[in-house]
């Protein structure tokens, strides 16, 4: 699956963009900017008019009153202006520091929750991901600095201008020799930011991969195998290389920043230097007033530092404007499923739907080769299927395909006589209640995990039933604050941990609360002790009734409950049959069981034993 969604940003629709998602998290901020840009331009501009406004009235000899009432009125204007500022900075930091990173994160986080599971497993998006998430923490954060770059060029284009034109009116040369020195300023700014676009690609990768090892190494589910393989020593090792890589690609960039900065400081030491010796001149020899005097030479000391702001802003919102163009990357790679109103899906007497693969076919994103292929089989309603197979055999894709999770390379699969992209994803999850190897719980209590709702919506009495049904219900009524206790440690202080075995427990009566269709289960009873197991086996029916139910596990003899089972191989079904009919044909499945049942009482099971006594 390809992550190039041939998008491309142009930096106008980013910064309309930007301006977007702060109006909307507060329009305040944006108002403050502008506010701030002009009063950051008048209140200098009114500091370095005020010398000349007491010289000019001094020379002129004007009353007293209307010297103090000049003076006076300049000196109002300059705490006005300065009060105005101080409160736009105010809420302008306190805004875009806050408030616009949240909505980002909030953004991002809605992305994460809702995008196609096929999506956010690709590699492809993963290193999206990380482009955007490095991007969102940067200095340089887009999220804060776009409107504050914005501000701070207008209030440098606006110094310019008003000071560019209080020099022109006293010489034109100025102003063409400062600009000439600006635009070599530009040059060297130009060419640090080259170097660190060009960078990008490769320091996002490495900090990447900084950040993946230091996650390897603070999770308590690694911590185990680290200490007793000692795999502290090759971890560090690795983590050192890649942060020799990483910090001197960082060096490379902050050289070029370097010596812009340095080139910028020896530049404006001549500019400057070179306009105040032509100032002096012009005094010595009576071209000019005092009061002008004072005047330009304050504001050729100040026009350059709106010149060089304009070159750092500019500068600052270019890098902030690509790192926008790499979180709009990876929030705006679209969804494969159908999130629009979809076909109605199946309702009433017509559930449990059949569900029917033609030519089914699945090829992982940059896989050499398919994983499935060629798979045809029809799911009547309320039937009872096991897949049985060797370890990466495609069992797990399979069922991941069924439920909507993956989306067919190849063929079709039909739900109700209908192709399923037709339907809405969402409504399309509904149909299944299914438990992966990999059970993931959520930092809420026990009945939260099970009902997967807030407690409002929670339905208590079925949670019991639900646990009781799983055989959790014996651990949770033990514990003293029931079904209500708390799971995830790193999240609440006294929650509970449950062990391998009670999480399948508690996966399986999630998948019955929420009575759907179709129940798949992956390996549901690999953690459990034989009793339990074997309780699971003989409530089977109780469990699946009235379901299409789709049953994955590596014990065969757990398969013989099932109307019908399927073996997997070369990415294809290899076998199918009824447990009988497969042993009688003596292929791989009978081999399997054969070997398989080696490991039973007494050697051997006969058709007639109870054959979940697994030893
Ligand atoms: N996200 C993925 N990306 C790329 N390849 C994958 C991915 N998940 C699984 N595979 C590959 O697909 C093949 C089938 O995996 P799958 O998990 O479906 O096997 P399985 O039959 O369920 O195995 P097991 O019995 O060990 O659970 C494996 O070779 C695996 O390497």
């Amino acid at each position: 699956m390809s992550m190039e969604n041939g998008v491309t940003y142009s930096a106008w629709s980013n910064i309309r963009y930007s301006m977007r998602q702060h109006w909307r998290a507060r329009p305040l901020t944006l108002i403050c900017c502008v506010i701030s840009a002009l009063v950051g331009v008048g209140l200098p501009f009114v500091s370095i008019l005020m010398p000349k406004i007491v010289i000019d009235r001094i020379i002129a000899h004007v009353a007293p009153g209307e010297f103090i009432l000049s003076v006076g009125g300049m000196a109002l204007l300059l705490a006005v202006l300065s009060c105005m500022k101080s409160y736009a900075d105010l809420m302008t930091t306190e805004s875009v520091g806050t408030i616009s990173i949240l909505k980002i994160l909030q953004t991002t986080m809605h992305k994460h929750l809702h995008m196609d599971y096929e999506v956010l497993e690709s590699p492809g998006y993963a290193k999206l991901g990380e482009k955007a998430w490095r991007a969102m923490q940067s200095n340089h954060s887009p999220a804060s600095n776009i409107p504050r770059n914005l501000s701070q060029l207008l209030m440098n284009v606006l110094g310019f201008l008003a000071y560019g034109f209080v020099i022109v009116t006293v010489h034109p040369l100025i102003i063409i020799f400062l600009a000439v020195s600006a635009g070599i300023n530009w040059l060297a700014l130009s060419r640090a930011r080259k170097t660190e676009k060009e960078t990008r690609e490769e320091r996002s990768k490495l900090h990447g991969k900084l950040w993946y090892i230091q996650k390897v190494s603070k999770e308590p589910s690694g911590g185990k195998d680290v200490r007793l393989y000692d795999l502290g020593s090759l971890i560090r090792g690795v983590f050192q290389s890649v942060l020799m890589r990483s910090t001197k690609k960082e060096h490379e960039v902050a050289t070029g920043d370097m010596k812009a900065q340095l080139s910028d400081a020896v530049l404006s030491l001549i500019r400057d230097g070179a306009a105040y010796a032509f100032l002096i001149y012009l005094l010595l020899n009576d071209k000019m007033s005092l009061g002008n005097f004072v005047l330009v030479f304050a504001a050729i000391g100040a026009f350059a530092g709106w010149l060089s702001g304009i070159l750092k802003n500019a500068s600052e919102l270019m890098r902030s404007l690509s790192e926008m163009s790499d979180i709009r990357a990876y929030l705006d790679v679209p969804d494969l499923s159908n999130t629009d109103a979809g076909h109605k899906l199946p309702s009433g007497d017509l559930l449990p739907p059949a569900i029917t693969l033609t030519d089914v076919g699945y090829t992982y994103p940059e896989a050499e080769k398919p994983t499935l292929h060629g798979i045809n089989l029809e799911i009547k309603p309320g039937e009872r299927i096991a897949i049985v197979g060797a370890n990466g055999a495609g069992k797990t894709t399979l069922i991941k395909l069924l439920c909507g999770l993956y989306k067919p390379t190849d063929g079709v699969i039909t739900l109700g006589g209908v192709d399923v992209t037709r339907y809405n994803r969402d409504e399309y999850f509904s149909l299944f209640s299914t438990v992966f190897q990999d059970i993931h719980l959520f930092c809420c209590d026990i009945a939260g995990n099970v009902s997967q709702q807030s407690p409002d919506h929670t339905e208590y009495d079925k949670v019991r039933k639900c646990l009781e049904m799983s055989g959790l219900m014996d651990k949770v009524s033990g514990l003293t604050k029931g079904e209500s206790t708390l799971l995830v440690r790193r999240v609440h202080n006294d929650a509970i941990e449950l062990s391998g075995g009670e999480k399948q427990k508690l996966a399986l009566a999630r998948a019955l609360y929420k009575d759907a269709p179709v129940i798949i289960l992956d390996e549901p009873t690999a953690a459990l002790d034989p009793i339990a197991e074997s309780e699971i086996y003989q409530r089977y029916a109780e469990l699946t009734a009235g379901r299409t139910s789709i049953y994955i596990s590596h014990r065969l003899a757990s398969t013989r409950f099932c109307d019908r089972i399927l073996l997997i191989e070369d990415g294809g079904i290899a076998e199918c049959g009824t447990h009988d009919e497969l042993m009688r044909s003596g292929g791989k499945y009978a081999e399997m069981f054969d070997v398989q049942s080696h490991y039973y009482k007494d050697g051997e099971v006969s058709e007639n034993e109870d054959a979940f006594h697994l030893a």
